[in-house]
């Protein structure tokens, strides 16, 4: 890692232009990204940001809302180079379409004129999906889209049918090559640990499949509220947002074969070849549910039906997990907030017989900088032969000589030095898509659920007979 403060001088001179520059994803996440590339010198010598937006906002005042945005969600303006980062903010204001470009391809000329030369152009969409359509034909009819790459938020379409729309007009203007669809699930430290851990060490390959792993779950609850983002929630959902997104891409992640080797083009292949496999979620295996006291939030229609908990049963139709049930779930509003990959071990076959439920579980969470935590059972250390559960946990932040980056910081580096290993491609949303529709065709009934609970009740029998592993107490029932 460079120095605090160096820059990347291999890298092209690029202008990033910041779509949705005042929205909630720029202040608390992108933001907050760029500042720490400076810091860790992970951005090319010559660089600009320009943010974009349907107000007229200066570039000073963009320049004092950056400022406040750092000093509210790190890192703090004083703890990096912000006098030399400062000067490299500019905005464009009144909107960006292809009938009206506001003022963005003055601000964008004046800006190429300063840098001299010829910079690449990244173009960051962190609106919400509607606007993706406008902003798409707005690059094309402004001459914007040769050479430059384009990334997109998630969720990358509001349906199969938006999806395929999206996905046709993106592809009549841009090369997939040019493409960057982010997951950020995707660039956390622990996902990308997944590959590694598992390829780089036979204690966990050789378990990798049906013979030794009962169950997968990957269980994202979350104690979040949405009253912030009401609108943007309520027309999207637990299952867009969360799951055939961010929980699809990481059980992917989880049920790939063996990649040819560990480079991007490897690995993206055989993430999003494992999608394919992915049986379609039969109506059965599926339970939804909204807390209660979501309607009464301001802008949530009374009647809205929408999941703010779902949770689910896969199955991925490989030799490898044929039979493995992948149990998927997430909610707000619950009673914690976790991100965790865990395969339950079978129990063994031998001499001892009393090993726990969830006696042999590998995890991975994929909070902050990520952890690995080994359950199995082990001798009580003493005169006597008496077995006890124990857990052993690895923090990969303090892996020696590491530098974790939050998602956002990885995933925009990637895109500048044109790494696409994280990010989703057409074909693998396609086959995403197919796994979600016939549950959005068919919805079962959203069921209610306490705040501070796990969800409905309904939940834990798509778990039996092992249960999930978040959530119960010593005896096995639910909290
Ligand atoms: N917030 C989060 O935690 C996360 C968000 N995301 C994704 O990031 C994207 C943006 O989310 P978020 O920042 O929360 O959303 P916001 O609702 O805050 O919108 C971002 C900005 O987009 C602009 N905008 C809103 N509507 C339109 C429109 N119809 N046309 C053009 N511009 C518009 C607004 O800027 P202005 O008024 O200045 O034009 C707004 O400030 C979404 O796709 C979301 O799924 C992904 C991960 C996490
Ligand atoms: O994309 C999203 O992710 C967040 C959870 O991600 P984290 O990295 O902040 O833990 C989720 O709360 C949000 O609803 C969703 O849009």
């Amino acid at each position: 890692m460079p120095d605090n403060g160096t820059t990347d001088t291999d890298l092209p001179p690029t202008i990033f232009v910041l779509y949705g520059a005042t929205g909630d994803l720029a202040r608390r996440m992108v933001l907050p990204a760029f500042y720490q590339l400076a810091q860790y010198g992970l951005l090319p010598k010559e660089w600009r940001l320009v943010g974009n937006g349907r107000g007229d906002v200066s570039h000073e005042d963009f320049q004092g809302r950056v400022h406040d945005a750092l000093t509210e969600f790190g890192p703090k303006p004083e703890d990096g180079p912000w006098d030399d980062f400062v000067g490299n903010l500019r905005f464009a204001g009144g909107g960006f379409d292809e009938t009206d470009p506001g003022s963005l391809l003055d601000v964008l000329e004046e800006t190429k004129q300063e840098m001299g030369g010829d910079p690449q152009h990244v173009h960051y969409l962190a609106v919400p999906p509607s606007a993706f359509e406008k902003l798409t034909k707005g690059l094309q009819e402004h001459g914007l889209t040769d050479g430059s790459r384009v990334v997109y938020e998630k969720p990358y379409g509001t349906s199969p049918d938006s999806f395929r729309e999206l996905d046709e007009l993106v592809l009549s203007v841009l090369d997939e090559e040019q493409v960057f669809r982010i997951d950020h699930f995707l660039g956390k430290e622990g996902t990308q640990d997944l590959h590694v851990l598992r390829f780089a060490n036979g204690l966990f390959e050789h378990v990798w499949d049906r013979e030794h792993v009962q169950q997968v779950q990957i269980d994202v609850p979350e104690t979040l509220d949405v009253a912030q983002r009401a609108e943007f929630y309520d027309a999207t959902g637990a299952t867009l947002d969360m799951l055939v997104t961010h929980l699809f891409q990481v059980a992917a992640e989880v049920a790939m074969e063996p990649p040819v080797d560990l480079s991007p083009e490897s690995l993206q292949e055989a993430r999003e070849s494992v999608l394919a496999a992915f049986r379609p979620l039969a109506k059965e295996d599926v339970v939804l549910g909204q807390f209660e006291g979501y309607t009464d939030i301001e802008g949530v229609p009374e009647d809205s039906t929408t999941d703010t908990f779902v949770a689910a049963r896969l199955w991925v139709d490989t030799d490898r997990w044929h039979g493995v049930p992948f149990l998927l779930r997430t909610g707000k509003k619950l009673a914690a907030s976790e991100q965790k990959v865990s395969l339950v071990l079978r129990k063994p076959d031998g001499p001892v017989t009393h090993v726990p439920e969830h006696g042999n579980v590998i995890t991975l969470s994929l909070s902050g900088a990520g952890a690995l935590d080994l359950d199995f059972v082990a001798k009580k250390p003493g005169p006597v032969l008496e077995l006890t559960q124990t857990r052993t946990t690895l923090d990969l932040a303090d892996i020696d000589g590491g530098t974790p980056l939050p998602p956002y910081v990885s995933l925009i580096h990637d895109v500048v030095t044109g790494d696409r290993s994280l990010f989703t491609t057409s074909a693998g949303l396609a086959k995403a898509w197919a796994t979600v529709e016939p549950l959005l065709d068919d919805r079962p009934e959203v069921q209610p659920y306490a705040e501070g609970s796990w969800g409905p009740s309904a939940a834990n029998e798509l778990a039996a007979p092992c249960g999930w592993l978040l959530g119960q107490t010593e005896e096995g029932d639910e909290q």
